[in-house]
């Protein structure tokens, strides 16, 4: 495992330590009434892998958009290496793979990704690109002639074509069967070895633990915890407990024994414990025990709470709302 999170925040207008790759501070962006980005502050150290995790609608995108200069914040600062991030895209220096990109018809893998790396300043050889995104078999073949699999390497062999020393993934392993996902992680881990830095999104706590040294999970369009995916995982340790309010306020919850995280969904409170025991007392002294349950938490459960999912509503509608509208959101942590 390499360094883990910083803890550090670049402050606009402050010199930017060596070797941050990049740098968020207090970033904002709307579209209409929707706040996709809401005040993020993320910074990342080179040679880390970065999983930004968060449910749909939670923000992810934008930031990557953002971050790569195709999309101009509202508010506050995104650097790149310490520089605007349409410089180091210039440069070369960063690789990007979208969820929107196209592949090109007609021409082979490797013809297209000599075209590619002879647009950047410092490509990489071409055959090394094709081997890093494992296509080494496959440079003759016409782009239009690949399973879908072999279509997200050439994207990914894209990303890698001007050597970049950060890699940004917009849900690289999306519509990739199991067999896909493990290669295509093989050659992620191959790139990160060499020192390079990546940020890659996902929906998936699992996916982000097995293949990330640090999990930055964002929700409505601020980072709700930040660590590595031991932390997290410890947090998934403990019990989940709940119960029908039936119209009791949820003022003392997040107050009661053991108690790290409160969501309300429906009628229904469901509190994360350290120690379901105590919990389930202090909430028989409150008379808050209809349809009590206790259950074990799993790190979905945990994912769940820390980004207050679970009902049934728009989480893009849900942007506009404040933790504190929405009940019980954890406060931003650490861990
Ligand atoms: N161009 C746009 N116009 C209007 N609203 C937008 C636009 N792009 C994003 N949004 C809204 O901003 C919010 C954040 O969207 P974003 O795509 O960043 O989320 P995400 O975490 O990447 O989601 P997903 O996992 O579904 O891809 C959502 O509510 C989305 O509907």
């Amino acid at each position: 495992m390499r360094a883990g999170a910083t803890g550090r925040t670049v402050m606009a207008g402050t010199a930017v330590p060596r070797g941050t790759a990049v740098g968020f501070s207090g970033v904002t962006r709307n579209f209409g009434a929707v706040r996709a980005v809401a005040g993020l502050d993320l910074e990342i150290a080179q040679g880390e892998t970065v999983a930004l995790l968060g449910r749909n609608g939670a923000g992810k995108s934008t930031t990557i958009n953002m971050l790569l200069g195709l999309l101009p914040p509202g508010s506050g600062t995104v650097r790149l290496f310490g520089d605007e991030p349409a410089a180091a895209v210039r440069a070369g220096r960063v690789g990007a793979m979208l969820q929107d990109g196209k592949p090109v018809p007609r021409v082979t893998v490797r013809e297209l990704i000599g075209f590619v790396a002879a647009t950047y300043p410092h490509p990489m050889d071409v055959s090394e690109a094709l081997e890093l995104a494992g296509l080494a078999d496959f440079g003759g073949r016409r782009i239009d002639r690949l399973s879908g699999g072999q279509a997200q390497r050439v994207r990914f062999a894209v990303a890698l074509a001007g050597n970049p020393e950060l890699l940004v993934l917009d849900e690289p392993t999306a519509a990739l069967d199991v067999e896909a996902r493990r290669a295509f992680w093989h050659s992620m881990r191959g790139y990160a070895r060499r020192g390079n830095t990546i940020l890659f999104s996902t929906h998936y706590l699992e996916e982000a633990d097995d293949h990330a040294d640090r999990i930055v999970v964002i929700d409505r369009g601020r980072v709700v915890a930040d660590g590595s995916g031991a932390a997290i995982k410890r947090r998934a340790g403990g019990s989940l407990v709940s119960f029908d309010l039936a119209g009791a306020g949820t003022g003392p919850l997040s107050g009661l024994p053991g108690v790290t995280a409160v969501e309300i969904r429906g009628d229904r409170a469901l509190l994360r414990t350290s120690d379901s025991d105590a919990t389930v007392r202090a909430l028989a002294g409150l008379d808050l025990i209809r349809g009590l349950q206790v259950s074990p938490a799993g790190l979905e459960d945990a994912f769940l709470l820390l980004t207050g999912a679970g009902g049934d509503t728009d989480p893009g509608a849900e942007n506009a709302r404040t933790p504190a509208d929405h009940g019980v959101l954890p406060p931003k942590e650490t861990v």
